[in-house]
């Protein structure tokens, strides 16, 4: 099933073309790296579909289009976790993940039973039950980012679209990140990543998206994507690319001499 269809979306950004024209179909079960180098237009993407950036193209999200689509009916669809971990105020943690609830919540409904016991289990997921009644605003970066990330897991969306979210986490918490979101790809959600580590990308995400100056440069199994040649040409690194454990591994390991 097409949980989000993007057709020949173009952005243009203080009078500069940032998405050149961009399709690509994401569909439940899905485990999504979208990978690329800094100012490719990932975040540019994630924040199109979710209506925060001006564009032209095509956005359906759950087959319907999204421009006539109210937030509340997008937040429904869409869980988003933004690159920026800012937390205003020193609300608790618990708190913060029950947010994630309200886009399901009648107006000036409680959050109820089956509210926090969703809130609950993504607290858990994300290791972050520990601390719930701690001040969201007095955590470490990385468990900051472990709290927002349950938080948009509470929200329990059909797709979930996550801007680097395994930036800043340590590797034993970004592997407990992407084994979560290999099991909510496995229990039939839809997950995209902005990712800036091709190694933990490659190893697993079901497909990976590589987009280079606003344009999608390959799209498919992280072994056909991530060849030598595609790295160099558009990381403009060496690497080494190969197997072990069951699974592709890569390593950068140099700048390509120019
Ligand atoms: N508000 C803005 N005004 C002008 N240009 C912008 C604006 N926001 C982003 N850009 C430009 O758009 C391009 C794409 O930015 P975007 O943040 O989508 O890239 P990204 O792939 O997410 O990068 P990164 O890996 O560094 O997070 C960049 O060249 C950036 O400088």
């Amino acid at each position: 099933m097409s949980l989000l269809s993007v057709n020949d979306l173009k952005v243009s950004l203080g009078g500069k073309p940032v998405l050149k024209g961009l399709s690509l179909d994401i569909s439940a079960g899905e485990f999504v790296g979208l990978i690329g180098p800094n100012g490719a237009g990932k975040s540019t993407l994630l924040r199109s579909v979710l209506g925060f950036v001006a564009h032209q193209g095509g956005v359906s999200i759950g087959g319907r289009d999204a421009s006539a689509m109210m937030a509340r009916e997008r937040a429904q669809q869409i869980a988003y976790l933004p690159q920026e971990r800012d937390i205003a105020w020193p609300v608790s943690v618990e708190m913060l993940v029950m947010l994630g609830r309200f886009p399901h919540l009648g107006a000036f409904a409680a959050p109820g039973e089956a509210d926090r016991a969703i809130a609950d289990a993504a607290m858990r997921r994300m290791e972050v039950d520990g601390f719930r009644d701690r001040p969201a605003t007095a955590l470490s970066g990385g468990e900051r980012a472990r709290v927002l990330i349950a938080r948009a897991l509470a929200q329990d969306a059909p797709l979930l679209l996550a801007d680097e979210p395994a930036a800043g986490l340590d590797p034993s918490h970004q592997i407990t990140l992407m084994r979560t979101f290999a099991a909510l790809a496995a229990e039939g959600h839809g997950v995209v990543a902005s990712m800036h580590d091709l190694g933990i990308a490659a190893r697993w995400c079901s497909r990976l998206i590589l987009l280079d100056q606003g344009i999608v440069v390959a799209d498919g199994a992280p072994r056909a994507v991530l060849t030598p040649e595609r790295l160099r040409a558009v990381y403009r690194i060496e690497a080494f690319v190969g197997e072990a454990g069951g699974g592709p591994v890569l390593l950068p390991l140099d700048i390509t001499a120019s």
